[in-house]
């Protein structure tokens, strides 16, 4: 049975958070933090100053190209400075392990209804060369339909909903451990959160189940004429693979080799030169072409609030776990509420507006199921 509407104890009803830290080992911790390693040469060291004066619709394709190498390096330095310890060191200090500050985040959400905000790739799932390959491990898959028993959980991800929906369910078909079902408790807001749907059976004010909210919906036949195009366009660049996510193309290069990235963004560039509503952004190793709409994960954050009741509430403690450049638009969202917080999932060290970090999705598997853990115990208990 579900619970969504479990409100993390409150110290004033005598719950002592300390209870989740005498749990077995095994339950809570089954991840040890890892220490951060050296980045990678040019890594860390881009900001997002940079990158966005850099990859505007309409800049040089050397610029893109240059964006592209800093945020996919192909160089390891064998020795870390002095001055790159001292930035990671200082950057771990502000953005601690959300896991070893598990105790904290209780206390701030004491009396509060948690929301989860789960990103797809390279938090759910590692980062890996096929993009239809990226499967949630059984274990990540047991933790998010845990915490959905306790909480409202949502996925924002960049993919097409019903594709994040397959991805999901062909990991259960493949483990033959669990039902497609069991997610059946989640919001999905695919396509960068231009297509937000409903749990069939949820708490949601807004609408009950279904397709909540689709604000790009004037785009579609333009998205699917765009991704032909470009799959004409790029098919004798070796590795490159065009995505259709409904509301928006990608266009992954993390397969094409280095000398051909001008070519491909510049095929890229021509095709969208016909269409001035759609724009170009980066993620990790991927090219997005997304409708010029004010749209982001952040607005999909705030719509999904709104639609659980929690508009205006203070009542609420909205948690988003990302790992890439477009969940940066929800941690602000967060930031700037001063509510909940947002988690980055990084190796190494990145200008973020999350306020905690996670070094893998093997974290984020273990931060989601202490939560579920905590509430179970904590629940049973006392509330
Ligand atoms: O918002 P997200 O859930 O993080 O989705 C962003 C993009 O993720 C996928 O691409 C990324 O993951 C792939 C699989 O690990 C990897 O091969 C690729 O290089 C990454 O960019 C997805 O395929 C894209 O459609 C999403 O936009």
């Amino acid at each position: 049975m579900t619970n969504q509407n479990v409100v993390v104890p409150d110290a004033k009803q005598g719950i002592d958070i300390t209870i989740a830290m005498a749990l077995p080992k095994s339950l809570f911790s089954p991840v040890v933090p890892k220490p951060l390693p050296a980045a990678p040469g040019g890594y860390f060291t881009i900001t997002r100053k940079r990158f966005s004066k850099k990859t505007e619709t309409g800049g040089k394709i050397s610029s893109w190209v240059d964006s592209m190498r800093d945020s996919s390096p192909t160089r390891v330095k064998s020795t870390t400075s002095l001055l790159e310890t001292e930035e990671k060191n200082s950057w771990i200090v502000n953005h601690p392990s959300a896991l070893n500050m598990f105790e904290q985040i209780v206390k701030g959400s004491k009396g509060k209804q948690i929301v989860m905000f789960l990103d797809y790739d390279g938090t759910l799932s590692p980062i890996v060369e096929d993009p239809d390959r990226a499967f949630m491990t059984n274990e990540m898959r047991e933790a998010v339909r845990d915490v959905a028993r306790y909480f409202p959980t949502a996925i924002v991800t960049g993919r097409c909903r019903n594709k994040v929906a397959l991805a999901a369910a062909s990991a259960v078909v493949i483990l033959k451990v669990y039902s497609f079902v069991r997610l059946a408790g989640l919001y999905y807001a695919g396509s960068h959160g231009m297509d937000i749907e409903g749990p069939s059976k949820n708490n949601c004010k807004y609408k009950k189940g279904g397709v909540l909210f689709q604000p790009a919906s004037e785009f579609l036949p333009m998205i699917d004429e765009v991704y032909n195009i470009l799959l004409e366009r790029t098919k004798s660049i070796p590795g490159a693979k065009v995505e259709n996510n409904k509301f928006c193309v990608s266009v992954h290069f993390r397969c094409v080799e280095e000398k051909m990235w001008a070519i491909l963004v510049e095929q890229v560039r021509s095709v969208l030169n016909d269409y001035p509503k759609l724009r170009l952004t980066q993620g990790r190793k991927v090219l997005e072409i997304r409708p010029t709409i004010k749209w982001d994960k952040g607005k999909a954050l705030e719509f999904l609030l709104e639609s659980l009741g929690y508009a205006n509430s203070t009542d609420v403690f909205p948690v988003y776990i990302g790992d890439d450049r477009t969940d940066e638009d929800a941690f602000k969202v967060l930031r700037n509420r001063g509510q909940g917080l947002g988690i980055l999932v990084s190796e190494v060290p990145k200008e973020t507006n999350a306020s905690y970090s996670l070094q893998e999705p093997k974290e984020a598997s273990s931060l989601v199921q202490q939560a579920s853990c905590y509430t179970f115990i904590c629940g049973n208990n006392y509330s």
